[in-house]
């Protein structure tokens, strides 16, 4: 799909893949970049999307498809939500209105959407260690390709990173590493390697002398000149022990070059060109601005880090209409994040711990209103959750408030740290269930799955917002590990009563009153805020003369076994729903459950779920309805399993 009322700039609409762009003259390039950078805001303006990453990388992204030989050469982005310019001078220019909408462009690199994405990424800190895989294979195929990594300050204070480096700088392996620096993560940056790197960032005295020492070096490589050329990396290794201030990458074995201007792209080009024909490890260390060229996004990072609704592309004043709850809704995002800061205040025990996604999560909430007992650890969810296992054993009650996908970077802590040793820890899992338009990468699909099979650990999903509060006090309460799940985005809007309840461990609930007591055709059994879909499917089954009794799980361990015997006892046709993969998940636990319990006599049970594949990008609801757990997609399940029912009976 192109958009007509879009156009690139007459440079920009001339590059159809990079080696139009190494077609140019370097003085060229501020023009491409120009173009580049209006034309992603152009897009995005319209569309959404992530928005400051990508406007501080245009000059970056033209420079190395300049210097470099891509496809052949490759790049590898970290996270890969900058990428945008990327997939405009790859190809995917008149597509790029697509971005993040459903069975349009992924809003990440994709090694299945083009040549060009050399590694699927989405989750942060990975570029490096894959980056090192692909120079190691080129160097064990002999095929000369050259491999960048790009990866941003947010991204490397995840440890993941540093086992990157270190492998990389003890190998002899030719890699660069470019260190995007724009001292932002989508939240401020934090951590001591942040602050490391705005001393180095204030620093410049290391490049005039090491200018020299690489202009030296590249005459001798010129001239052959054997012994020379070892001096001459004797005085700079001399030199840099006392005057670099890359030290810390140095130590780590790489060659370091910066801080450099990241925004002139003249410079940046004919370095990276150099850069391409050196040895070993190096780590160019890039100085940009997230937001660049678009004043309201350099003026709050944070905000501009993505936009989901239209804006004024130079105003940046937002051209949102009004939501059709009218926005009256709260998100479960805040409506946990208010809870958490409530609960606190009564409960000194309670402290909260984010990954880098204070924002997102709404622990910011209670890092303002609590800074001495909320912390942001940076992208370090496997820290994140020792961290909170060690606050366990010394008496305090930690919430980690963690995407869904992400916690899958901390399982190990989750298992060896917390639940073997039964810590009370909270892991407050956010973005459970499809995230919507950034796809596979960030979809909670596997949780229930995962946490379920931990020894220990209760596992609980609210369908609404009053729920989630009781359910977050009724963790507070519990000694021991507790998964919660919530969905991203709006609740239902109920009106909620002040306080919280405690809510019994394994206790379900009746969500249709008739069927308490009464009989219907058929049981739904849905477990969290997917049940929402329940009334509307009843709606239209009722008018087909189906009547649908709808119990809400609540906790999919411990089960509710009285309310699960009371329906096996009076239903022979039960559908679970929930919004994460089928395999393990909350109908398998039901399953498995009346299997023991010896009460499934003949019971149909559908299960209704994620399917054994990668659910891609586009609305939540769009999803929904794809993989059949939307409205429609549960009262046709409902109807199939009535009249297979009927029909079998009718034989
Ligand atoms: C493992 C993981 N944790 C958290 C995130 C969410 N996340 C996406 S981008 C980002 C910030 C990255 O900061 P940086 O690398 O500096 O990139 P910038 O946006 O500043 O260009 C975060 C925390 C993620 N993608 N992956
Ligand atoms: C790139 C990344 O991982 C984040 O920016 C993510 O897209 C945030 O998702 P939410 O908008 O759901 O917070
Ligand atoms: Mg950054």
């Amino acid at each position: 799909m192109t958009d007509p009322a879009i156009t690139p700039g007459p440079l920009l609409a001339t590059i159809e893949r990079p080696a139009d762009v190494r077609a140019l003259d370097v003085e060229q390039l501020p023009q491409l970049c120009d173009e580049l950078r209006q034309y992603i805001v152009d897009i995005v303006a319209v569309y959404g999307g992530h928005f400051g990453a990508s406007l501080g990388v245009v000059e970056l992204t033209v420079a190395l498809h300049w210097a470099y030989d891509t496809p052949e050469d490759q790049l590898v982005w970290d996270v890969g939500h900058q990428a945008y310019g990327h997939k405009i001078l790859t190809g995917r220019r008149d597509a790029f209105p697509t971005n993040r909408k459903y069975g349009g462009l992924s809003g990440f690199p994709k090694r299945s959407e083009s040549e060009y994405d050399t590694f699927g990424v989405g989750h942060a800190s990975t570029s490096i260690s894959a980056a090192l895989g692909m120079a190691t294979a080129s160097k064990l195929n002999a095929s000369g390709r050259k491999v960048v990594a790009v990866i941003g300050d947010g991204s490397m204070t995840g440890g993941l990173a540093f086992e990157g480096m270190n492998n990389a700088g003890a190998m002899d392996t030719d890699l660069l590493v470019v260190l995007n620096d724009n001292r932002i993560s989508i939240d401020p940056n934090v951590g001591a390697l942040h602050e490391y790197l705005a001393k180095v960032s204030a620093s410049g005295s290391w490049n005039t002398l090491k200018n020299e020492v690489w202009e030296m070096f590249d005459k001798m490589k010129g001239l052959g000149g054997g012994h020379l050329q070892r001096l001459a990396s004797r005085v700079e290794d001399g030199m840099k022990a006392v005057l670099t201030p890359g030290m810390l990458f140095e130590a780590l074995g790489f060659r370091y070059i910066g801080p450099t201007d990241g925004h002139d792209v003249v410079k940046l080009a004919t370095t990276l060109k150099k850069l391409r024909d050196l040895p070993g490890p190096i780590l160019l260390h890039s100085l940009t601005v997230k937001g660049k060229g678009f004043a309201p996004a350099e003026a709050d990072q944070v905000k501009w880090h993505a936009q989901s609704s239209p804006f004024d592309k130079v105003t940046g004043k937002s051209l949102a209409k009004a939501t059709a709850s009218g926005g009256k809704a709260p998100k479960y995002q805040d409506v946990f994040g208010d809870a958490i800061i409530e609960l606190a205040r009564e409960d000194d025990r309670i402290v909260g711990v984010t990954a880098a996604m204070p924002s997102g999560t709404s622990m910011g909430k209670m890092m303002k209103a609590m800074p001495d007992r909320a912390f942001d650890v940076g992208i370090a969810e496997m820290h994140a959750v020792v961290f909170a296992a060690g606050m366990a054993t010394q008496g305090k009650y930690p919430v980690c408030a963690i995407y869904s996908t992400f916690m899958q970077r901390a399982y190990d802590g989750v298992v060896h740290d917390v639940a073997l040793q039964n810590l009370p820890v909270l892991f407050a899992m956010d973005r459970a269930g499809v995230a919507g338009a950034d796809g596979p990468t960030h979809h909670g699909a596997l949780d229930i799955a995962y946490m379920r099979a931990v020894q220990g650990m209760v596992c609980a999903a609210p369908m609404d917002e009053q729920d989630l509060r009781d359910l977050l006090y009724t963790a507070t309460q519990h000694d021991g590990p507790f998964a919660l799940r919530y969905p991203r985005g709006e609740a239902t809007g109920m009106p909620m009563r002040e306080g919280f309840e405690a809510i019994p461990l394994g206790t379900g609930r009746w969500i249709t009153p008739e069927a308490d007591g009464a009989s219907g055709d058929v049981c739904i059994l849905t477990y969290g805020a997917i049940g929402g879909y329940v009334a509307e499917a009843r709606q239209t089954l009722e008018a087909d003369g189906i009547t649908a009794a709808h119990a809400d799980l609540r906790f999919c361990k411990p089960l509710d076994e009285s309310l699960l015997r009371d329906v096996f006892a009076r239903y022979d046709k039960v559908i679970t729903v929930e919004d994460g993969v089928v395999q393990g998940g909350a109908g398998s636990a039901v399953l498995e459950w009346a299997a023991d319990a010896d009460v499934l006599s003949g019971t149909q049970v559908v299960r209704l779920g994620l399917p054994d594949s990668y659910v891609e990008h586009g609305s939540q609801r769009q999803l929904h309805d794809e993989v059949g757990i939307g409205p429609d997609g549960i009262a046709q399940a409902v109807r199939a399993l009535v009249g297979a029912h009927a029909s079998a009976e009718a034989a």
